[in-house]
């Protein structure tokens, strides 16, 4: 039968299959894995208890960027500690920097040139490349699909399987495909374009889908604004974003460090070539959008789809016709401080920042900088502001100074920070105060997450900029600036030296062997029957930042993180959060009666915080999907059940009654009420039912890996890198920031 025409989605799956098990999930193959300091010491540690090796560390590459501190670091750093202060964030540096010397991994540590945000310096580097599937245990992998390749985050325990294995288990997902077409309307750039998406389909618009970005407008995009517009799929609840490689793809590759050369590259652009979706492919959900409809916008809310155009007002919750929708809007609007009907532009901001994987690149600083040079020559920030730019990687900070725009910036009174994730998630010494207001050019506009009750605008760095030269929410189109489009051959990437050289590193100053892993993570759970109490949670849209939040990441171990549990609600004004409160403070069960329960980042801290404090079972209508497979990795049992009857369970369990789930039967039973059915799906019932070790579990299938190995070094020899891992030299070396 003629091959079926095919997704860009479908070929890559296809090309990356090491074998299907009985439940039609596939065994992936990972070409590049992307660590970082936050998702990794769990990992490595998992791997050390079981006495396992890194199975490819050629295809493996770290860097340190949450914790950093991004302050002016002038003089030489001798080592961590003279820079990173805080005791955790020190702890997990030094456990990175000990993880890459025991296993031979690739590093970009603050002592190297090419240090940066993970998402920033993989395709910088030209370490991300189109056809390949690349995962990192961070939730904006989905920003390495703008180069038509599958990426995706994952959570701690894969990473530790995907370090051991080089594959990773997965459920094919849905294809989704949204065209973008016509032209964008002055001010509007690809961060404005990707608010308005989320707000059109939803945070879990995009559930269980993988979405290709396509049409006139995505086609003109830069290589920058294609990664900003992938990396925020995760916020409308997708498993992927991507967008098909083309010319200006192989433009922006072409001679990076890490990108295949000579007749390396003529083989891989072939293959590349093949990757575009075939005329007839069938797509399981299409969204046309107009690019004609997209004005400049901000959000007014706490999640990423409360966008409104800079010309609107704050939106009266009683016009939302659902009403979960109502009593998240009102509760959005009593956490942000802000009043029905007041116009966007009426909002006084306390801070800046422009920065973030979704928008710290020399393109982004480059647009925020011709707003600042169009205010004039003598304008300042606002004095009522605190405004920061705090570039996505060194090179995006070097190629910046090289280009003078931090000039421009620090004339104005902006800050010019070094290079890391800084105030997006404030895990470092960025972070925002209680009750102040900033304009952010990060993704996420979650309660807290840039700081206790602080307050976020999401918004392009365009817009960020406008906002601090007037202190306030502002139309960016007040400013007539002219952008310079990023040309490619002045965005060439760091000295083309071969990257993996000897670079100059630094030993930590004493190595800090994480505690080993308990017994019991070495011997698995089961999930069989469970009867308890049932907690109920009225909250929409309970992001991974409410559940567990980021000061509690910074822990090198898997345990003691009750404490963190919904922190921020258990440590508010009102201070009586469900979980605080006999019977519930016994509770086995939460029934969330709002959907996408755990969206967001993914961070399996959330699964074992409510782990930690006794929760082995949510119910709720719809889950985040890395969450939900950061459950199953720790035996909780996620049920997803209408929104109707999560909310007749919430009130049963309002009552204290007991409940019971059923793995075996699938059952929900209530004291003298009918049983609820449930169905889960048979891969992960056995899993629950079975408990088993997956990476023990895929080791067995390592022929069939060998055997893919072998068939890949052949079709895609450009990616077998063949190096060795870099050796990092003892510290005291010239430093080159
Ligand atoms: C720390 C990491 C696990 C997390 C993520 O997965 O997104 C972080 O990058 C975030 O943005 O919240
Ligand atoms: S979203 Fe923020 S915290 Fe997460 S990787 Fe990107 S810059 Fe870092």
């Amino acid at each position: 039968m003629a091959d079926l025409p095919k997704t860009m989605y479908d070929k890559i799956w296809n090309d990356h299959i090491v074998t299907t098990n009985e439940n039609g999930l596939g065994l992936i193959y990972v070409d590049r894995h992307l660590v970082h300091e936050v998702s990794s010491p769990q990992a490595f540690d998992g791997l050390r208890a079981a006495g396992r090796t890194v199975r490819r560390p050629d295809c493996t590459l770290a860097t340190v960027d949450h914790n950093v501190p991004t302050a002016p670091r002038g003089a030489r750093v001798r080592d961590l500690r003279s820079l990173v202060t805080d005791p955790e964030s020190y702890a997990q540096c030094v456990a990175l920097e000990t993880n890459v010397k025991d296993f031979g991994i690739s590093y970009f540590g603050l002592q190297d040139k090419r240090q940066g945000i993970v998402h920033v310096i993989g395709p910088e580097q030209g370490f991300t490349l189109p056809g390949i599937t690349c995962v990192c245990g961070d939730s904006h992998t989905s920003t390495h699909g703008a180069f038509g390749a599958l990426a995706f985050g994952i959570g701690t325990s894969e990473v530790e399987h995907v370090l051991a294995t080089q594959t990773i288990l997965q459920k094919k997902s849905k294809n989704m495909r949204i065209n973008v077409d016509g032209e964008l309307p002055e001010g509007v750039h690809a961060k404005d374009v990707i608010l308005y998406i989320i707000q059109v389909i939803g945070t879990s618009g995009g559930n269980d889908c993988v979405i290709e970005y396509a049409g006139s407008v995505i086609r003109g995009f830069s290589m920058e604004a294609r990664m900003s517009v992938c990396n925020m799929s995760i916020e409308a609840g997708a498993r992927a974003g991507m967008v098909a490689p083309d010319e200006t793809t192989y433009a922006y590759l072409k001679n990076r460090p890490l990108a295949p050369k000579g007749d390396a590259w003529e083989r891989a652009e072939a293959y590349w070539r093949t990757l575009k979706t075939d005329d007839g492919a069938k797509f399981d959900v299409q969204v046309n959008i107009a690019a004609a409809d997209i004005a400049p916008s901000v959000t007014w809310g706490t999640s990423p789809q409360d966008v409104v155009p800079i010309t609107g007002t704050v939106p009266d919750p009683a016009t939302f016709t659902s009403p979960e929708v109502r009593s998240a809007a009102t509760r959005a609007l009593e956490y942000m401080g802000l009043v029905s009907g007041t116009l966007m532009e009426e909002i006084a901001v306390d801070n800046i920042f422009i920065g973030s994987c979704t928008n710290g690149r020399i393109e982004d600083l480059r647009s925020a900088a011709a707003v600042v040079r169009a205010a004039g020559a003598d304008a300042k920030v606002a004095s009522t502001v605190t405004a920061m730019v705090v570039p996505g990687s060194s090179a995006v900070k070097r190629k910046a100074e090289e280009e003078g725009l931090d000039v421009i910036f620090k004339r104005a009174g902006f800050q010019w920070r070094e290079a890391g994730c800084s105030m997006c998630i404030g895990m470092n010494e960025d972070s925002l105060e209680p009750g102040k207001r900033c304009a952010s050019t990060s993704n996420r506009n979650f309660e807290g997450r840039q700081g206790f009750n602080g307050r976020t605008h999401l918004m392009s760095p365009a817009m960020a900029a406008a906002a601090a030269m007037y202190g306030k929410l502002t139309d960016v189109r007040r400013f007539h600036y002219k952008e310079t489009q990023s040309r490619v051959d002045v965005d060439t990437p760091p000295a083309a030296d071969d990257p993996v050289a000897e670079e100059e590193s630094f030993i930590p100053s004493h190595t800090i062997h994480p505690p080993p892993v308990s017994a019991d993570k070495t011997s698995p759970k089961v999930f069989r029957v469970l009867k308890g109490i049932a907690a109920p949670l009225y909250i929409e849209n309970c992001d991974t930042d409410m559940i567990i939040p980021k000061q509690f990441l910074k822990t090198i171990t898997r345990t003691g993180l009750a404490r963190g549990l919904f922190y921020n609600l258990r440590n508010g004004e009102s201070r009586d959060f469900i979980l605080d409160r006999p019977p519930f403070d016994k509770a086995a069960i939460l029934v969330s009666t709002g959907k996408n329960f755990g969206c967001g980042s993914s961070r399996e801290h959330a699964a074992w915080s409510l782990e930690d404090f006794g929760i082995r079972c949510v119910i709720a209508p719809s889950f985040g999907e890395i969450f939900r497979n950061n459950c199953l990795q720790n035996c909780l049992l996620t049920v997803e059940l209408n929104a109707e009857t999560c909310r007749v369970l919430a009130v049963d369990a309002e009552a204290g009654i007991e409940l019971t789930v059923d793995l075996e039967k699938e059952e929900i039973h209530r004291l003298g009420k009918p049983p609820i059915p449930f169905t889960t799906d048979p891969f992960r019932r056995g899993y629950l039912l079975n408990g088993f070790d997956n990476i023990a579990t895929t080791l067995r299938d390592t022929d069939a890996i060998a055997v893919y190995e072998g068939r890949r070094a052949k079709q895609r020899s450009w990616l077998e890198s063949g190096r060795q891992k870099i050796t990092i030299k003892p510290s005291g070396g010239k430093v080159d920031w």
